[in-house]
């Protein structure tokens, strides 16, 4: 189509048109989604904005999610290497913004219709006042459980850690399984039991922090205690592997995960029904129930040589067409507020148990540092459950650790 405005060509050598002119040149998009259940559908959208702009290339590039911030890091800070546009988790978006490895999206193509997202959600793409990412999914975590095992041992779905341990008992002797698969080796799943204990990792707003108070010590003695009393199991290591195995066997009731597990759950043994699969909020700890909110955000490199197609590529990868595609086909919850109007999207049970649990989840940190405070917290949760460390002294060392990467707080 020739654009009104005749076509003009910007810095980058891209055909940037006046007035919908066409674009061109090829755009590399890091994808981070799960391999083998999520990355396929993605990868087909991204073909979709190359059919209706045939001369732009999209180069779909899947890239680990333990792998990307750093290779994205590596590869900004040398100047090559780096992709036009990043699956940007929640917490990375405000550290490569704060590098400057981001382009401002404010008044680009990018961020179209911006009123439509959802506030919990955009609140992890701004910093320092400019918008540096376009919110793609919001997710918190609940218990998926097997409703068979339950009814078998005659039990409800739990809704404290106290009724978790008492099913657990009927669980066990029932049906000789194990209540619930705890994953240890990543930090993610201990934050809903230190929301339950009323804690949280620091306080943004008076700058201390929190990791080391009470709060936190009750909540590594109630997941030693889930562990030590074998109403959880746990891995040290490879816990997603050993999570998803443990729950699609059916060799546990429970597990606590979140919107992105959902597929490949569902294509367990345990779940060839698929009415047998259940999802609830997590449990409450002694004080209330707090979920963790996550997510991931499109966000374009700052050094892209492409930066109008990438622009449009974003918009269209966000537009709300494309999550209501997304949601029926992985049951990811959208990030606009208008696509839940979607019937397709309306009448999904998980987005149906998942849109209040993501309106109340625990607002996170959107500060630089807010992704690098998981890996010190890892740690010491781990050794709280493999018995190296103890409550208090996995608290005091997080609570340190924290104190060297933020250096300006309590
Ligand atoms: C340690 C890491 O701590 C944090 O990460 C938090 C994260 O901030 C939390 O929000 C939460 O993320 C949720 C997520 O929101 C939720 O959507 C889901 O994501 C799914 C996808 O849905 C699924 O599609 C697929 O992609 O798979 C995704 C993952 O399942 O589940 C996530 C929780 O897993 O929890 C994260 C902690 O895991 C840091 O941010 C780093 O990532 C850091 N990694 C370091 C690694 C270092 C080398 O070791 C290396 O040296 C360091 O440089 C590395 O950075």
């Amino acid at each position: 189509a020739t654009a009104c405005g005749g076509d003009t060509t910007d810095e980058s050598g891209a055909k940037a048109g006046k007035g919908g002119g066409e674009l061109s040149g090829t755009v590399t998009w890091w994808d981070t989604s799960t391999v083998g259940s999520e990355d396929k559908v993605f990868k087909a959208l991204a073909e979709g904005f190359e059919k209706e702009h045939p001369k732009v290339e999209v180069k779909y590039v899947n890239v680990p999610f333990a792998d990307a911030q750093n290779k994205f890091k590596n590869a900004a800070s040398s100047g090559s290497g780096a992709p036009d546009v990043i699956r940007s988790e929640v917490a990375w978006t405000p550290d490569f913004a704060s590098l400057g490895y981001l382009a401002p999206l404010d008044g680009t193509t990018a961020l179209d219709k911006e009123d439509d997202y959802l506030k919990q959600a955009a609140a992890s793409t701004k910093y320092d006042g400019k918008t540096f990412g376009v919110p793609q999914v919001i997710d918190s975590v609940g218990i998926f459980y097997n409703k068979k095992l339950l009814k078998e041992a005659g039990v409800e779905v739990p809704t404290s850690v106290e009724e978790l341990t008492e099913a657990a008992k009927a669980i066990k002797s029932k049906t000789g399984k194990t209540a619930l698969y705890l994953r240890g080796d990543d930090a993610y799943w201990f934050l809903s039991f230190l929301y339950g204990e009323g804690g949280d990792m620091i306080n943004t707003k008076d700058k201390s922090v929190t990791i080391d108070d009470k709060p936190a010590v009750e909540a590594f003695k109630t997941v030693k205690e889930l562990v030590d009393s074998k109403v959880a199991v746990t891995d040290a290591t490879n816990g997603w592997d050993n999570m998803q195995k443990a729950i699609k066997d059916g060799e546990v009731a429970m597990a606590i995960n979140g919107p992105w597990a959902v597929t490949d759950t569902l294509a367990g043994d345990a779940f060839k029904d698929k009415a047998n699969f259940g999802v609830a909020p997590v449990p409450a700890g002694s004080r209330t129930a707090g979920s963790p909110q996550g997510g991931h955000n499109y966000a374009v490199y700052a050094g892209s040589e492409n930066l109008d197609a990438s622009y449009e590529f974003v918009k269209y990868m966000s537009s709300a067409k494309v999550q209501a595609e997304v949601t029926e086909k992985l049951s990811l919850l959208p990030t606009r507020a208008s696509v839940y109007g979607d019937p397709k999207v309306a009448d999904n049970e998980i987005v149906q148990f998942f849109k209040p649990v993501v309106e109340t989840a625990v607002e996170r940190p959107w500060v630089p540092e807010g992704g690098s405070l998981f890996a010190p917290l890892q740690t010491q949760y781990t050794k709280v459950l493999t018995g190296q460390a103890t409550p208090e002294q996995a608290a005091k060392s997080t609570g340190d650790s924290y104190r060297k990467l933020l250096k300006d707080y309590k």
